[in-house]
């Protein structure tokens, strides 16, 4: 019998892989697809390539510089958005961001556009709503998260109501960033989640590696001391309990024909439909996105900026001409991408109301400015478990559960931590080092 076997090759069993790799334990890892990484990958189209749906790949994420090494980290070629965010409103456009870690936005913060659209008063009202918040050095852990300030938690609606930030700013900034990073449209988000969320953003840039988010996923599963089986669809688990430590193990059942191997330890790391699945557990509600790829011959817009609807005229989440940051995204071409969020409350928009390809093109032309008609559709995905929604009573949950099962099985993935890449790979490293207690043993 083999030691410890991971289920699922996203972030989150890579970062568990390595982490046992990092205490000298080799594991076999069963991945469904052909691919490794999970949600986090890219297509090739001939030279252009796309992500599957828009991804970010925050440039703070303490658990991505902790995970993968400084080589493999500049091997990335991380490139960055300018650190803010475009907002177009009602009144014009409007730049959020940091102006000392982005000088060129002050000129932006300052316009008389700007200012209407939103007030420097509320902008410090923002600046304080965030709060303590801003002292983070690190990833959000929730089970770090003291009783009395998780008791205090409550929806980023709620929250907002509360801090004095004007109705307008909210539509015009906050509640558009929350569209657009959490894919969150009526504010059910743990405030506490949604505050960490506005410091990765104020601490870090939004970015991409140079040749695609896959490339972020390859790097991670080059782990020596793993045995990958792909194309491992793992169709059952069981659980076999015994004081004897000789004698407890998981049976992983895969594929069609039921082939069954035994494993003394086991690190469940799939989403949460198929955790559900196969620990006959239920699953909780996720938000979804469509992200729609374009190509244009001539360049989309003039700044290397994330634009997001601040007018409430557009279901658009975000819009961005990814090739203004990485141009071998498209070479000698302009890609760029719109994305929608739907699902997670019935009040938010449903799958089945979603915008046709002609709407969306016409509402990105419109948040940017240019005319979209000639523009060529490459791709578009869509993805209706992206995130699961962490609400307050959720991220209670996650914080006080205990991610081994019957002393043989962890738990992993974005379900158990925050739905970001770096609460995937946490959850990872987490239920790696739960097991790491006993495999010495
Ligand atoms: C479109 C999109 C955009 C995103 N954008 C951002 C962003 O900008 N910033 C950010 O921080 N986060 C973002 N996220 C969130 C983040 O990427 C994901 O939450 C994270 O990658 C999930 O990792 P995971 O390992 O928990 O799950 P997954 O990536 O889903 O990995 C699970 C793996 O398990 C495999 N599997 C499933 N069933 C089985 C089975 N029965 N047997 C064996 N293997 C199985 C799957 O094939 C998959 O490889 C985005 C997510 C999506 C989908």
């Amino acid at each position: 019998m083999s030691d410890v076997a991971i289920v699922g090759g996203g972030l989150a069993g890579l970062a568990a892989a390595r982490t046992l790799r990092n205490a000298g334990i080799r594991c076999t890892l069963f991945e469904a697809s052909d691919k490794l990484g999970g949600r986090v990958n890219s297509e090739r189209f001939d030279d252009i390539t796309v992500d599957y749906g828009f991804q970010l790949l925050n440039s703070w994420y303490p658990a991505v510089k902790e995970i993968l090494s400084p080589g493999e980290y500049s091997a990335l070629n991380i490139r960055s958005f300018e650190a803010g965010i475009q907002t177009v409103t009602a009144e014009g456009r409007a730049f959020l961001g940091d102006p000392v870690r982005s000088p060129r936005l002050l000129g932006k913060l300052l316009t008389k556009e700007a200012r209407s659209a939103i007030s420097i008063r509320d902008m410090l009202a923002l600046r304080r709503w965030i709060g303590t918040e801003m002292n983070h050095r690190s990833s959000l852990e929730l089970r770090n998260i003291s009783d009395s300030r998780r008791n205090r938690d409550m929806s980023v609606a709620q929250s907002l109501d509360k801090s004095g930030v004007t109705r307008q700013t909210r539509a015009a900034a906050a509640n558009p960033l929350l569209r657009a990073f959490l894919l969150d449209t009526d504010g059910e988000t743990s405030a506490i989640f949604a505050k960490w969320v506005f410091v990765t953003l104020l601490r870090g840039s939004p970015a991409i590696p140079a040749q695609g988010m896959g490339d972020f996923s390859s790097l991670l599963s080059r782990i020596s001391g793993v045995n990958f089986e792909m194309n491992a669809e793992v169709t059952r688990v069981h659980i076999e309990e015994s004081t004897d430590l000789e004698e407890g193990h998981v049976d992983l059942e895969l594929g069609e024909h039921g082939r069954t191997e035994r494993f003394r330890y086991v690190i469940l790391a799939v989403p949460q439909g198929v955790e559900a699945q196969l620990l006959n557990r239920s699953a909780s509600a996720c938000r979804g996105l469509e992200t729609f790829w374009f190509l244009s011959d001539e360049p989309v817009c003039e700044r290397p900026l994330i634009t997001v609807d601040g007018s409430g005229r557009t279901p658009l989440a975000s819009v961005a001409e990814v090739t203004s940051v990485a141009p071998n995204y498209a070479p000698k071409r302009h890609l760029v991408q719109g994305t929608v969020a739907f699902g997670g409350t019935p009040k938010a928009l449903q799958e089945r109301d979603l915008p046709a390809e002609s709407e969306i093109r016409r509402f990105m032309g419109e948040l940017l400015g240019v005319d979209a008609n000639g523009w060529e559709l490459v791709t578009r995905h869509r993805i209706s478990d992206a995130h699961p929604v962490l609400s307050p009573r959720r991220a209670t949950r996650a914080a006080n559960e205990d991610v081994l099962i019957q002393g043989r099985l962890a738990v992993a993935g974005v379900q158990h931590a925050t739905p970001t890449i770096d609460g995937a790979l946490r959850s990872g490293q987490r239920a790696a080092n739960r097991i790491i207690e006993f495999v010495g043993d």
